[in-house]
């Protein structure tokens, strides 16, 4: 049996953030390998007029967690659910429940936060910073606790071009940050963000590095580690290829892409595409649980989830296998025929938006109010562009991320435990992985049927027809205008008519002169 599966039999573990992305993949994947682990205990909050209960209760009879089934049975008997709203100071957990906690943990995963680029620094403050504080705290007070696993991002030191696994300082020390959070109102923040941020492109990543300075300042005696993942892709191998539930990253843009409204994009070409799949990390995420707990290093590690060292793929090699892809697997009802391109241009993307972006959504929109419906596209359009407008600065920059304690964790491990908990980046095939990816958006957000896609080709067809036909149009139209207005036109028209007649009156003179 694999070391690392046995380790967490019977233990109790403590995740936050379980209803997010990783947080689903890292209960899929404890509750698969270890079924004999004696509860998770997740902190939850109600949304969406569902309860807490049957919030879990969805997520559990999901597609993701088929395969745990089959292994664990009363898979819902081993999660306890505990209410908690993490952007409350005291985090709102019943005293009973912290009770239980305090004394029955055995490890902390705390993947909870906000992974909103926008979001008020007041929020991001509370949820990425305090929220850890406080958990921090709690941790310390908790008697069986033998790891505390900290997810930051590999971004949280975007400002700087090479990262060590080392906690880089902030300039203005996270107390003084939340101290004034306490006393300022929400406009005076806003104001002063730009300048607190500094040269972080936005509130997450400098939150999430203010979280990583908590964390070296807060942790006392307890056995920690931080893991730094990349931008994080949706599974490669586990439980199933190509499983995603949301749009971060880049997957809203391969939606916009799929469905043809996205044809430009601002990217440098040769930039890392530093994605990892979200397995990877979570395979990694339980190597360090393991690790911290077991061998106990002496202080915080630090581990880098990331692909551009060991397997590195760009943005312009990523484009065109998405490219590629889109023609194989096509989505449904495309506004376009799909085919993204990347220009690093501020120009060239200026020209091609208006070209290729704003004109057909506004002449769209026109057609949707000339036969009475509600014009959509132009606001869908807006909403991309500034998507897009917000991630540039991760598509145009590439990091050197150091990997050493992972590359180290990786031959700590037993080959049975490498095989089970592979975060090994160098057997990632990117074709593979993007066909996956746009599969797994295509079945798992988009909900499409497989056997949709004859159609969607016809309707690819349909959409190159319509281009051929508005295209002729256009010109003829253009050409029209021309004729009737400029005589350097009419002179160009009579040498390209003349010409094509001599051209034709010697090939039909040589044809017949031969036989
Ligand atoms: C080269 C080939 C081209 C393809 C690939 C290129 C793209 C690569 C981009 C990679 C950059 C990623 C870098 C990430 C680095 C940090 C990683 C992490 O640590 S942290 C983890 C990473 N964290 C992140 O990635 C967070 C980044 N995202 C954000 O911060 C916010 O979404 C926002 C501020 C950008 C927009 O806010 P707002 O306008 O309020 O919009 P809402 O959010 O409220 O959503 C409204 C609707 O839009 C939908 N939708 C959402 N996203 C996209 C999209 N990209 N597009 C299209 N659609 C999108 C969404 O489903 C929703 O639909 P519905 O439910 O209404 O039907
Ligand atoms: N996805 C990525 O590309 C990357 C993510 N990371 C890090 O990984 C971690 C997980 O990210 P990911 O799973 O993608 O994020 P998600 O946005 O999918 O999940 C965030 C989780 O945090 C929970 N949460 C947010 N606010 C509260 C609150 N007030 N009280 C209780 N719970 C709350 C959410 O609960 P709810 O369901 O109720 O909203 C959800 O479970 C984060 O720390 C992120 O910084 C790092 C690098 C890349």
């Amino acid at each position: 049996m694999s070391g690392i599966s046995a380790f967490y039999g019977g233990k109790s573990i403590l995740i936050t953030g379980a209803t997010g992305f990783m947080g689903k993949v890292l209960m899929e994947k404890l509750l698969r390998t270890s079924p004999d682990l004696k509860v998770i205990y997740i902190l939850v909050r109600p949304k969406a007029g569902q309860t807490l209960q049957q919030r879990i209760f969805q997520i559990l009879n999901s597609k993701l967690f088929e395969k745990v089934k089959e292994v664990c049975p009363n898979v819902h008997e081993k999660i306890r659910v505990i209410y908690a709203d993490l952007s409350q100071n005291d985090l709102s957990i019943s005293l009973e429940d912290m009770q239980e906690l305090l004394s029955c943990t055995n490890i902390v995963f705390h993947c909870a936060a906000t992974v909103r680029f926008d979001d008020h620094l007041r929020h991001a403050v509370q949820l990425n910073v305090i929220a850890t504080q406080q958990l921090l705290l709690m941790a310390n007070q908790m008697t069986k606790l033998e790891a505390f696993i900290h997810i930051s991002t590999a971004f949280s030191n975007c400002n700087l071009n090479h990262i060590d696994e080392v906690i880089y300082p902030c300039p203005v020390e996270p107390k003084k940050i939340i101290d004034s959070m306490e006393w300022l109102d929400d406009s005076i923040i806003e104001e002063i963000t730009p300048k607190l941020i500094g040269d972080q492109p936005n509130t997450y990543t400098y939150t999430k590095a203010l979280a990583e300075m908590v964390v070296q300042q807060e942790s006392g005696n307890l056995n920690m580690a931080i893991i730094r993942p990349s931008i994080v892709g949706p599974t490669w191998q586990e439980p199933f290829p190509g499983w995603i539930d949301n749009t971060n990253g880049p997957t809203g843009f391969i939606i916009a892409a799929g469905k043809g409204f996205l044809r430009f994009i601002r990217a440098t070409p040769m930039a890392v595409a530093d994605v990892v799949p979200v397995d990877t990390v979570i395979n990694l995420v339980l190597a360090v649980g393991w690790y911290t707990a077991v061998h106990r290093p002496k202080s915080t590690l630090i581990y880098h989830c990331t692909s551009g060292n060991m397997n590195p793929c760009n943005w312009g090699k990523m484009d065109f296998w998405l490219n590629t892809t889109f023609e194989k697997i096509p989505f449904e009802r495309a506004f376009r025929r799909p085919h993204v391109e990347i220009a690093s241009n501020r120009f060239t993307i200026k020209y091609w938006n208006a070209v290729s972006h704003w004109a057909p959504a506004i002449i769209y929109d026109f057609y949707l109010r000339l036969t009475g419906r509600k014009p959509r596209m132009t606001k869908l359009m807006n909403r991309i562009l500034r998507t897009i407008s917000m991630l540039e600065y991760f598509l145009n920059r590439s990091w050197e991320w150091s990997t050493y304690n992972t590359e180290m964790l990786m031959f700590k491990l037993s080959p049975q435990d490498q095989k089970v908990f592979n975060f090994d980046m160098r057997q990632l095939n990117w074709i593979e992985y993007i066909e996956n990816y746009v599969l797994g958006v295509k079945i798992y957000l988009l909900k499409e049927d497989m056997a949709g896609i004859p159609e969607a080709r016809q309707h690819f067809k349909r959409l190159r027809n319509i281009r051929y036909l508005f295209n002729t149009a256009l010109f003829l139209i253009v050409w029209r205008l021309l004729v009737a207005r400029s005589q350097m036109a009419r002179n160009v028209w009579f040498f390209i008519v003349s010409f094509c007649y001599k051209f034709l009156s010697y090939f039909r003179a040589s044809s017949t002169l031969k036989a």
